[in-house]
């Protein structure tokens, strides 16, 4: 589809047949004044004094069980930087849609207008009693680390930053089976990135706690190559990427690399810098709407290369979607208190193995593993049964499950009928 015919279809899509993505339903009969009794006055107060009583019939007697808040103050929506809350609005309705579609979990997208981290924090702070779990979303760096650490400690939820964390798992899976098909090793690779905000720097944490050598990463914010002495005060997440490097550029950076990670902005990148990229370059342009290249132009220039792209219209999405339903899926339903590595390591793992089984309709039975299908697709009916369990199994084993499951199997049958309901 071309831009315009694009542009045209997705703001008739916002706004018919009546605006916005989502709604909220209700899940109990009110069809008469005994419903009514029950669901509002008189009723309601027996649900409300056991609750008084006991915290934990909360779960039992309302929603907030499954109830996740996507919040914003809108200074990192998607690569289109700070446009505010009220325009940020689209995409958070959009993640309360894949959460649903996805996990069924419940979702109220909260546009916050507020930039001070710390009044920020204190209104997120407030709103534990309506929520089981937050999904920060497109909150920028670096407050968004300062904002995400205080809030774990302060509250007793789940709290996930989604462009960081979802963005790190998901990349994570990909690049493990990149690798495996170039057939290059993760800790002797050398990776060229531009960007150094909230998803580059988590992106590039999960990636140094899989194997990749930090000797061997060389990083680009918008002022060039991060190298050691570049700044007097440099922000602390981005001096523990600092490179002993001659390199200024992200040109330079890219010369030689057997990776290229992108997490920036649109158009970054030219043929040229791709050029000069290893054998089998990893080209995981990530920027959204508009990739740091297009897979056209990769693929024009390197025959050799293995591209994704953050896009639904090309092979090879590497979008956070692929994680934040199914992690907060598995840890909601084992009332996990947080999101911690175990759970992380334990999603990596299950969306790289998912890749390499044989597709579900596949007559041969041979690995779904190819260069145009590094990860599952976002349909793929198998997600919510690899996903899910794998994460509440990691938070029982770490001790982080307040609700540990008895029965994963039957959680797992559970999960594949989500998992086939969405696809
Ligand atoms: N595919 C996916 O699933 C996801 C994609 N993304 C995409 O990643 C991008 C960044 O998001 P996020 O980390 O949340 O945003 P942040 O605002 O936290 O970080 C943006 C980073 O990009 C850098 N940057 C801006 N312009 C350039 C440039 N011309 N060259 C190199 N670096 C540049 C900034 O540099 P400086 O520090 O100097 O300001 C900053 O480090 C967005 O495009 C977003 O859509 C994000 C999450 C998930
Ligand atoms: C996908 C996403 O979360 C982003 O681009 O910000
Ligand atoms: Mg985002």
């Amino acid at each position: 589809m071309n831009s315009t015919l694009l542009k045209q279809a997705a703001l008739s899509y916002h706004a018919n047949p009546r605006p916005g993505k989502i709604s909220v339903a209700p899940t109990k009969e009110l069809a008469d004044a005994k419903s009514l009794t029950l669901a509002y006055s008189p009723g309601v107060a027996h649900a409300c004094e056991a609750i008084a009583a006991d915290p934990v019939a909360a779960e039992r007697l309302t929603s907030r069980a499954n109830l996740v808040a996507v919040i914003t103050n809108g200074t990192a929506v998607l690569g289109l930087g700070d446009i505010g809350p009220l325009a940020s609005k689209p995409v958070m309705e959009g993640k309360a849609c894949l959460f649903k579609k996805f996990a069924d979990i419940d979702v109220f997208d909260l546009e916050i207008a507020e930039n001070d981290p710390d009044l920020l924090i204190d209104t997120i702070v407030r709103l534990e009693p309506t929520f089981g779990g937050i999904n920060l979303e497109d909150i920028k760096a670096p407050e968004c680390f300062y904002i995400e650490r205080q809030l774990r400690e302060r509250m007793r939820i789940p709290i996930f930053h989604d462009d960081q964390h979802g963005t790190a798992i998901i990349v994570g899976a990909g690049i493990l089976n990149a690798l495996s098909l170039a057939g290059k090793d993760i800790d002797k690779v050398n990776v060229a990135v531009s960007g150094a905000g909230a998803a580059a720097i988590a992106c590039l944490d999960l990636l140094v706690s899989l194997g990749l050598d930090r000797r061997n990463i060389k990083v680009c914010d918008s002022r060039g190559v991060i190298y050691r002495g570049r700044d007097a005060n440099m922000e602390p997440n981005k001096a523990r990427y600092q490179a002993d490097t001659n390199d200024r550029t992200l040109a330079e950076a890219m010369a030689g690399a057997d990776v290229f990670l992108g997490l920036s902005q649109g158009g970054v990148v030219t043929r040229e810098m791709v050029a000069r990229m290893a054998r089998d370059p990893i080209v995981f342009a990530l920027a959204n709407p508009l990739p740091e290249i297009l897979p056209e132009d990769v693929h024009a220039i390197r025959p050799d290369a293995i591209v994704a792209t953050g896009r639904s219209d090309y092979p090879n999405q590497i979008n956070n979607v692929l994680c934040f339903p199914y992690i907060f899926r598995g840890a909601l339903d084992v009332g996990a208190t947080t999101i911690n590595e175990a759970m992380k390591l334990a999603c990596v793992n299950a969306i790289a193995q998912l890749a390499r089984q044989p597709m579900a309709d596949s007559a041969t039975g041979e690995s779904a593993l190819t260069r145009a299908r590094l990860i599952p697709s976002p349909f793929d009916p198998r997600l919510a049964a690899w996903l899910a369990p794998a994460v509440a199994a990691a938070a029982m084993a770490s001790g982080v499950a307040r609700r540990p499951l008895t029965n994963l199997d039957r959680y797992r049958e559970g999960m594949a009928h989500i998992g086939r309901e969405a696809s």
